[in-house]
């Protein structure tokens, strides 16, 4: 049986009131002087996507696309400006139990004076289970995440995939749906992120719960996604393709197809980061205006060079893909 759509996401745009938040701006620095009275921007424009039930969805883009104003408007934290966002076909007015939500940065998502499994069971207190329930669903929790004997620790006896482990495991505890990620391991070592990833697809498998998960790592987005929705650059950024990765799990990233697969995931980013900067420069240069101070020149760029190119990769990100894929 097919599965069923489970959000629904139609035409949705948002625009930041830019112009009070210039009004923050002192004088002399450069997004104050650089400032040309463009408060309406839209970061997201006519964004569109379906998920499935039980999919595990990867968001790709550029720093500054918009992937976390996404995320937070599913979440309900962010009101949209235009659009319609629907969780099993009701329309998503705020935040819900259904939603869970994994940040990257666990030490300001989780409690230093709060045990690990008081930090678990949080978000159950606040519903107001049970004491016996709560304590059921945070040690299995805890379990899933391969915290099992850690329960009592505070979290600076902590390491950081320890802390990312904790937040996950007061998602999960909570039974949410769907599971909201936004770079959950951007900041860990890459063994660390290597083991947490398996962590995560075998949780998946576990539990069926939808994934949405944004990364800037292509082959992390490889790794696990089970579809790819690469964003164009804002402002005006959308989703522009949205690539069906073909692997079974567990993938095997130094193998040669899969490693071409991220290739091509690299190149269809750089095309719609390229493709969405020259629409931007065009539509500038019809408005006679330049925005943001200096207009770069693309042909300026290095042989060999994308646009974007350093917005999107880490220096060892880069080191990483030359070796994976390019
Ligand atoms: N509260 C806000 N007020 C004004 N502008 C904002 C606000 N929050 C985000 N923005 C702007 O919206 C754009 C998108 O930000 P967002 O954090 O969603 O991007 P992102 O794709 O998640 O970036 P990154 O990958 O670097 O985390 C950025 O230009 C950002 O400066």
């Amino acid at each position: 049986m097919a599965a069923s759509t489970k959000i629904k996401i139609v035409n949705v745009s948002k625009k930041y009131d830019v112009e009070n938040k210039a009004l923050l701006f002192t004088k002399g620095n450069s997004a104050h002087d650089n400032f040309v009275g463009r408060e309406t921007a839209y970061v997201l424009r006519n964004v569109n996507l379906e998920i499935k039930e039980g999919e595990f969805r990867i968001f790709l883009g550029a720093s500054g696309c918009g992937k976390t104003t996404l995320l937070n408007i599913i979440a309900g934290f962010l009101h949209k400006t235009d659009g319609s966002v629907k969780l099993d076909d009701k329309e998503i007015h705020g935040p819900g139990a259904e939603r869970g939500v994994v940040f990257q940065n666990a030490d300001s998502a989780i409690f230093p004076w709060l045990t690990v499994q008081k930090n678990v069971e949080y978000g159950l207190r606040m519903r107001g289970v049970k004491r016996a329930e709560r304590r059921k669903a945070a040690l299995e929790a805890l379990d899933l995440v391969g915290l099992k004997g850690h329960e009592q620790k505070y979290p600076d006896e902590l390491s950081g995939g320890m802390k990312q482990r904790v937040q996950i495991a007061r998602s999960i505890a909570a039974n949410p749906e769907v599971l909201i990620m936004d770079e959950p391991f951007g900041a860990l070592d890459a063994q660390t992120r290597r083991t947490l990833q398996d962590e995560l697809i075998s949780i998946w498998k576990k539990t069926g719960k939808t994934i949405l998960f944004v990364t800037h790592d292509i082959a992390e987005a490889v790794y696990l996604g089970e579809k790819i929705s690469i964003f164009s650059v804002a402002p005006d950024a959308s989703i522009v393709e949205t690539l069906d990765v073909p692997y079974l799990y567990p993938r095997d990233i130094n193998n040669t197809k899969i490693g071409d697969f991220v290739k091509l995931t690299t190149e269809k980013l750089e095309d719609a980061i390229r493709s969405s900067r020259e629409a931007h420069r065009k539509a500038e240069l019809e408005r006679g205006i330049r925005i943001g101070g200096e207009t770069e020149n693309l042909n300026e760029k290095k042989a060999g060079e994308t646009p974007g190119y350093d917005s999107v990769y880490t220096t060892s990100e880069k080191e990483q893909r030359r070796s994976i894929a390019v």
